[in-house]
């Protein structure tokens, strides 16, 4: 099931009724005269979202204030507004006089998450929580713990990039991670349908945004780091404490740590709450050591060891080293949280614990001796490097490799992305992804002259993706593989302001059938 394409959010069916009153005891806001009796339902911060019995959040945003939509809130069936000063003046000089307009002083956002929690339910959660952060891979982790503890017998509940999902409802997303207010909202949905086991991927952006405030993880994790998101924290240091702030107590009960990095190794030091630590380089010390065994195109089998005697083996279904790494810190968080994995260590030896990760290395093709075809989200340079390398260890066919940078975002990591395109691949096709609003051939430029810098790969400039996928077909023969990074599970392309449909996924399948690749 499909959540309804109106919903933008997954929200409890059966929510609870609180009063203003009641939330005033807890939550720092003056009530406004007579209306403490007044119920509340669901809290949301978008008055494109609000549904009937809302208490609406006006926040201050970058290009709008969110109480000058006081009135649309009001109209769909909010219950009060809850803004600051300035949104209070904003609703008064727009006469909206139909919702009780609460006011905090300072930032509103800074009381979203407690208000959530209190207005949903949410905030002692009996489910085993589990949070994931660092620069690539997050996704992956987050479907590696829900496909662990299905395996283990718990019913699982996911936020991602890619989705939010429980079961079979789901809604693709919307930021990586969400608002408080829509996670506390999907959380007391996971609570109703009984969901036992959560997994939540966390962005820098999450942590400094207050956007999981009022959830406690029962463990986090950090698996690595590299250059992301400079066009905001502007240095890789203030980038790297931006999630260091996940490993903190009014977050997480403990954590996990991959200390292949100096960052890893950095936090696991750093860290305010105790951590168990996991190294995938020999000889690093570590609590736990992940060795890779055995890999090829369809999946890769590891040895995993950890304190006590621990050891586990297991096969994951997709391509690449990381994918071990990431499988194993799934397998290391369970084991933190309490949940007896040696009941998922039979499946996952014999390779039976499925894993389908959304746009993350997901083939087209139907494996067998053609071209193969896998569409990928990854946008940084370490996601590159980690691709190609493991491309490069299970490939004997030439690499085909085609991408894009995103316009109005990091920069400064453009040309890296093209070098590392051009020494790991034999053909590079370089095309259009999210221009935004910058010329796409100034992107295009940019990564162009990084990729040259190579001098290894051959260079091709295809503007427009559609060709350019047909164009690496046409150039791939069999044993070869083609690997289209960047647009992964999305169903759009951004152009100057522009959101205009294109999925990656259906294109390359589309244009695999008209080469008779694909039945
Ligand atoms: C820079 C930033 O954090 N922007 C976020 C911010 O937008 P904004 O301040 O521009 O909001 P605004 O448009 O001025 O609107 C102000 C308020 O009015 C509300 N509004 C607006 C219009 C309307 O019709 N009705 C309405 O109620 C908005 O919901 C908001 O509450 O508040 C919005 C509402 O929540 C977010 O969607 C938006 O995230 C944008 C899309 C974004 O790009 N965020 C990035 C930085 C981000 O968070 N990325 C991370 C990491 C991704 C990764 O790992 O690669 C993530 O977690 O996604
Ligand atoms: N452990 C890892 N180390 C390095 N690269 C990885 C790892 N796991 C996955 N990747 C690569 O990074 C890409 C992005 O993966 P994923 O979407 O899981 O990361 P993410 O951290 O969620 O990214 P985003 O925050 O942008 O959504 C993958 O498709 C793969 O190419």
């Amino acid at each position: 099931m499909t959540s309804s394409h109106e919903d933008l959010t997954i929200r409890p069916q059966h929510p609870q009724r609180v009063t203003l009153a009641n939330l005033a005891e807890h939550i720092p806001f003056v009530i406004a005269e007579g209306s403490g009796e007044v119920i509340v339902t669901g809290v949301t911060i978008d008055s494109r979202d609000v549904r009937q019995g809302d208490l609406y959040v006006g926040l201050p945003g970058a290009r709008h204030h969110g109480a000058s939509f006081a009135a649309s809130a009001a109209e769909r069936g909010a219950a009060a507004m809850l803004t600051d000063a300035a949104g209070k003046d904003l609703a008064a000089a727009a006469g909206v006089d139909a919702l009780p307009v609460l006011v905090v002083d300072g930032h509103p956002r800074a009381l979203l998450g407690e208000l959530s929690a209190r207005v949903y339910g949410t905030d002692a959660l009996a489910a085993k929580t589990f949070g994931i952060t660092g620069t690539n891979g997050k996704t992956s982790v987050v479907y590696c713990i829900a496909a662990l503890l299905e395996a283990a017998g718990l019913r699982p509940g996911l936020s991602s990039t890619a989705e939010r999902r429980i079961g079979d409802e789901v809604i693709v997303s919307n930021l990586t991670s969400p608002e408080a207010s829509e996670l506390h909202g999907l959380l007391a949905r996971m609570v109703e349908r009984g969901v036992t086991g959560i997994a939540i991927e966390v962005s820098a952006q999450a942590i400094g945004r207050h956007r999981i405030d009022g959830v406690h993880f029962d463990v986090v994790a950090f698996n690595n780091f590299s250059q992301d998101h400079l066009e905001e924290y502007g240095d890789m240091e203030t980038y790297f404490q931006a999630k260091a702030a996940l490993f903190a107590p009014e977050h997480a009960a403990r954590g996990v740590v991959v200390v292949d990095s100096p960052a890893g190794q950095r936090l696991a030091k750093q860290s305010a709450i105790p951590v168990t630590t996991l190294a995938t380089e020999y000889g690093r010390s570590a609590d736990w050591h992940l060795a890779v065994t055995a890999q090829t195109l369809d999946g890769v089998s590891f040895v995993l060891q950890g304190p006590a005697g621990a050891h586990f083996r297991g096969r994951v279904p997709v391509f690449g080293r990381f994918m071990a790494e990431n499988a194993a810190l799934a397998l290391i968080m369970l084991h933190e949280a309490g949940i007896p994995i040696e009941q998922v260590a039979d499946g996952l030896e014999n390779g039976l614990i499925p894993l389908h990760i959304p746009g993350r290395l997901e083939e087209i093709t139907a494996g067998g001796p053609g071209p193969r075809f896998f569409v990928d989200y990854g946008h940084t340079p370490g996601a590159f490097e980690a691709m190609l390398d493991a491309l490069g260890e299970v490939t004997d066919g030439k690499i085909i490799f085609m991408f894009g940078a995103d316009g109005d975002r990091d920069t400064t990591k453009r040309a890296e992305m093209g070098r590392i395109a051009g020494a790991g691949a034999d053909t590079v096709i370089i095309c259009d992804y999210h221009p935004r609003s910058e010329p796409p051939e100034q992107i295009r430029a940019q990564l162009l002259d990084g990729a040259r810098a190579a001098r290894h790969a051959e260079l091709i400039e295809e503007a427009d993706p559609r060709a350019a996928v047909r164009l690496a077909i046409s150039l791939a023969e069999p044993g070869d593989v083609i690997l289209y990074a960047g647009p992964g599970h999305e169903d759009y392309q951004e152009v100057a302001g522009a959101y205009l449909p294109y999925s990656a996924r259906d294109e390359v399948r589309g244009a695999l059938r008209e080469a008779g690749l694909l039945a």
